[in-house]
């Protein structure tokens, strides 16, 4: 299973687009579909729902890989157009910080049928995958992982984190801050349009963002649950900025008269302005009736803590890895970044799969970065850091500190204050923070 374009003895490999029922190879795309819910252990899901996973799909111009067996399987067993592995790609610009962004191939629905496991299928297609999307010109891959011991031999590492909060919204609950926007209750559906322009905004001022899946405006404004029917249960308010922008929205759902304290959990919680962002939540602890606010997806760094009079409302758990990056062309994610300090560090990369492999000078000097090879030739660089490229992946954003993962033995320090060096430099203008699922 080297590569999946290769037919094998045992497996071949199949790359296709999602495609609506009117095309012919609409059974191949609905059977990989199942067979993602199948490895997700997910209820079988109805025509009607895959045929709108498969248009959401399509808007997102993904590409699925499916892994098919050649030999007849015995009677009664799945069918071989049903694959036994899936793999799926897309791509979405990553906000890499002070305003730059990068093309990034993100990977999703992997999954391998039990029955077939550890056979190398998972390497064979994330390997092949990976060096097509180095020949498609991409510097970064990215995804979201299921365990954390699966991803790291493949040069993932952890780039960014989330946490989930619950905020006691009775009487201690007050934010200090003066309202320079408002917030108007909407009907949920007016999501369906405005919530990606909303995003956009949001995202162009987040670092580690990444622009999202079509599905999202689906689900935040209740028009689609993940079973496919309409969320009668969502509510949503709009932030409008003091010059009636639409720049923030939260969607969210009472939990019902039976879960006691009284809770609103938030579906989707965005703002392209601080303000906008306190003012949501001023307006989530003004809702009568309710006693406590849930997010699951909560940002790590969060100001609403730091503006409440109490931040001890803020009770936090399940703080964990969420965005996983990968460097697929060093000179090119370098210097795709601008630096949150002026300096010069020689980076030596070990890369098991040979895409970042190598020692690189990275210089910044105003807003002019450069990066060149410095291995071989007849110059001899000293590096002043070595690291795996999982480790550079984790560094990219500023979200993880090259002194922690020196201190943890990861990455090797030659220069003396280095680490440190190379902390100031891939600092960004604001917490890196990922809020797209995918
Ligand atoms: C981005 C995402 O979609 S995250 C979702 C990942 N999918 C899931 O969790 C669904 C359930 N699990 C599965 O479908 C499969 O078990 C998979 C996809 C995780 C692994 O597929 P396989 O084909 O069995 O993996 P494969 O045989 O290629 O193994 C490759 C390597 O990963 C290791 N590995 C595979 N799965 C795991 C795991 N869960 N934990 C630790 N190591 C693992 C193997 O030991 C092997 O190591 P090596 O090559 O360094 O010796």
């Amino acid at each position: 299973m080297a590569d999946p374009k290769e037919t094998k003895e045992k497996y071949t490999v199949r790359r296709f687009r999602s495609v609506d029922k009117e095309n012919p190879d609409y059974g191949q795309a609905r059977d990989w579909l199942r067979a993602v819910g199948f490895g997700f252990h997910e209820e079988q899901r109805s025509d009607d729902l895959i045929d709108k996973i498969l248009a959401m799909y399509q808007a997102d111009n993904r590409e699925l890989t499916g892994v098919y067996v050649n030999d007849e399987p015995p009677l009664h067993a799945l069918s071989p157009g049903f694959p036994v592995a899936t793999f799926g790609t897309l791509e979405n610009k990553l906000n890499v910080g002070f305003g730059q962004e990068l093309r990034t191939r993100q990977i999703t629905a992997v999954t391998v049928r039990g029955t077939h496991r550890r056979h190398g299928i998972l390497r064979g297609m994330m390997t092949a995958d990976l060096a097509d999307a180095r020949d498609d010109g991409l510097a970064m891959a990215a995804l979201t992982a299921s365990e954390g011991s699966i991803y790291g031999r493949f040069g993932f590492g952890v780039a960014t984190f989330e946490r989930s909060i619950k905020v006691d919204t009775g009487p201690r609950f007050r934010v200090r801050h003066e309202p320079v926007g408002r917030v108007e209750i909407a009907d949920p559906k007016v999501l369906l349009e405005l919530a990606p322009g909303i995003f956009d905004g949001v995202h162009r001022r987040t670092p580690g963002s990444i622009v999202r899946q079509d599905s999202y405006r689906h689900h935040v404004s209740g028009a689609m649950t993940r079973d496919g029917s309409e969320d009668k249960a969502i509510k949503c308010a709009l932030h409008y900025a003091p010059d009636g922008t639409i720049d923030g929205y939260v969607s969210y759902k009472f939990a019902g008269w039976d879960s006691k304290p009284y809770t609103v959990e938030i579906v989707d919680l965005i703002a392209a302005t601080d303000s906008g962002y306190l003012e949501l939540w001023q307006f989530l602890g003004s809702i009568d009736l309710v006693d406590q606010v849930s997010w699951v997806d909560a940002p790590v760094e969060d100001p609403l803590a730091w503006s409440l009079v109490d931040g001890r409302c803020v009770a936090s758990s399940d703080y964990r890895d969420m965005l996983w990056l990968r460097v697929l062309d060093v000179p090119a994610a370098l210097s795709a970044r601008r630096y949150g300090t002026d300096g010069r560090l020689v980076l030596k990369i070990r890369d098991a799969l040979g895409f970042a492999d190598g020692t690189w000078e990275l210089a910044s000097d105003g807003s002019v970065v450069t990066v060149r090879d410095a291995s071989g030739g007849s110059q001899d660089v000293r590096p002043d850091l070595s690291m795996d490229v999982t480790d550079l992946g984790s560094v990219y954003l500023g979200a993880v500190s090259p002194v922690t993962l020196a201190s943890a033995g990861r990455i090797r320090e030659h220069t003396p204050g280095a680490t440190v060096t190379a902390q100031h430099m891939f600092a960004v203008e604001r917490p890196a923070h990922c809020l797209t699922h995918f």
